[in-house]
């Protein structure tokens, strides 16, 4: 007979409300309190939920004869950080298919292209950052990061509808964790961005609107399904917002980065003279210590008997991925940020997952996370090497419940000068 045990619950009908409570740490305080890392619960009206963490549990959650995406994610976070139909929610060939789109547009050039244009517009602000009193520098970062992600997509964007467009793009994955007016003001935004990138499609495909090739813009649409089909132009809106949204998001790991700079200020002498590539592992260290994604969901594709748990068609898990980056038997003082835990460590594919695990071409794991890597580094280099400034007295406090997470006043600098 094969081992079966009974895993631990967390009892009580429906426990949305405990998790919207505690974030980051639902899983984790469970995990801690049952000594084990999995556990049942009940999520989303009352549904039967597996919680998982650690390296195993990545590798069975990266298994596509175990799991699916579709039916996973939850309406609300359809509504607004992913939108209807996206890749995130597609499985089996058709997901193989359109993940070798995303990926196409991460060669080596295009990410030398989205350096070279942060570098350039970051450097753009610093005459008006030093006529300012402060700047804050989340809010800086988002809109500048709007401005890069749509001239690299190829998406037109006049300077008077880029407050709007930043707005609206930072609107989209603030509300990804929310209930209430934030969950609204996502789905405005969503809504209102599908629309305008619809139309930008329709110009496109019309020959009116001139746009370059290897473009996520272009690339998109014209790219065409199995059957040899262009996609719907609701279909390319939301793809080209898998690529528009997640660069800007990259603001949050931004402003972390600053926090950490400045929690940790022997790190910005390391950086300034980046001995054997050490902003390499600075980047890594802030996507692992940092909260942004808590966790993931999928269904159970068929039945499966796993760590002596019977796993039924059709029930939900989560992956603990804020845990699984701070977990014991994985990283040693977790809890401390030390980017030097990444000299010499070997690439895992199902340890270190800020931004999912498994491989790129056959399963979810982000297709941006090059870009992001490389995004980071620009813009750490820039506040170590290009800008000198000071930072006034102010909360930088970040909850472990708000998702996503940043710090409280939203990193707030002064007497910005060119260095
Ligand atoms: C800001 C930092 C980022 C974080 C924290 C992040 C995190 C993630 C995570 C956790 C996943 C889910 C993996 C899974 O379901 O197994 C994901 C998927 C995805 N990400 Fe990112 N990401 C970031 C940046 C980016 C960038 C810059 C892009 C594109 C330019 C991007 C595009 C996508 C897409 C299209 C998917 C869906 C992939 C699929 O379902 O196959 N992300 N990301």
């Amino acid at each position: 007979m094969p081992y079966r045990e009974q895993i631990p619950i967390d009892r009580g009908i429906d426990n949305t409300a405990k998790l919207l409570l505690e974030g980051y740490t639902y899983i984790t305080n469970r995990r801690k309190r049952y000594g084990r890392d999995i556990f049942e619960t009940r999520l989303l009206g009352g549904q039967k939920a597996i919680c998982i963490a650690g390296e195993e549990a990545v590798k069975v959650f990266y298994d596509k004869e175990k799991f699916i995406r579709n039916g996973a994610a939850p309406k609300r976070v359809r509504q607004t950080l992913f939108g209807e139909n996206a890749i995130q929610t597609m499985d089996g060939d058709t997901h193989q298919y359109r993940k070798e789109l995303f990926m196409s547009l991460m060669t080596k050039e295009r990410l030398a292209d989205i350096s070279e244009l942060v570098f350039r517009h970051l450097e753009k602000k610093i005459n008006s950052w030093q006529g300012q009193n402060q700047v804050v520098f989340y809010y800086e970062i988002v809109r500048v990061l709007t401005s890069v992600a749509c001239e690299w997509a190829g998406v037109p964007l006049r300077h008077t509808e880029l407050r709007k467009r930043a707005n609206q793009l930072e609107a989209l994955f603030d509300s990804g964790g929310a209930i209430g007016p934030r969950h609204w003001k996502g789905r405005i935004a969503r809504n209102s961005t599908e629309i305008w990138l619809k139309k930008i499609v329709q110009q496109v495909r019309a020959g009116n609107l001139d746009v370059a090739p290897k473009t996520a813009l272009y690339e998109m649409s014209w790219y065409q399904d199995p059957n040899g089909e262009l996609l719907h132009e609701q279909i390319v809106a939301v793809e080209l917002l898998n690529i528009l949204r997640p660069i800007v998001a990259i603001a949050v790991y931004a402003t972390f980065g600053a926090l950490a700079l400045y929690e940790h200020p022997l790190e910005k002498e390391r950086l300034q003279t980046n001995q054997d590539h050490y902003i390499e592992r600075f980047v890594q260290e802030v996507r692992r210590y940092y909260p942004f994604f808590p966790f993931l969901t999928a269904r159970v594709r068929a039945d499966f008997l796993w760590k002596g748990h019977d796993f039924k068609k059709g029930n939900l898990v989560l992956l603990d991925i804020y845990g699984t980056n701070h977990h014991p038997e994985i990283w040693n003082q977790p809890n401390r940020f030390d980017p030097d835990r990444f000299l010499g460590r070997e690439d895992n594919f199902y340890d270190f997952i800020p931004q999912g695990g498994g491989d790129y071409y056959r399963g979810h794991r982000c297709p941006g996370e090059w870009l992001t890597i490389e995004v980071m580094k620009v813009c750490m280099d820039f506040l170590v090497n290009h800008v000198e400034y000071t930072v006034p007295k102010q909360d930088l406090y970040y909850s472990k419940i708000r998702i996503p997470s940043l710090p409280s006043s939203r990193f707030v600098m002064s007497n910005i000068k060119q260095r």
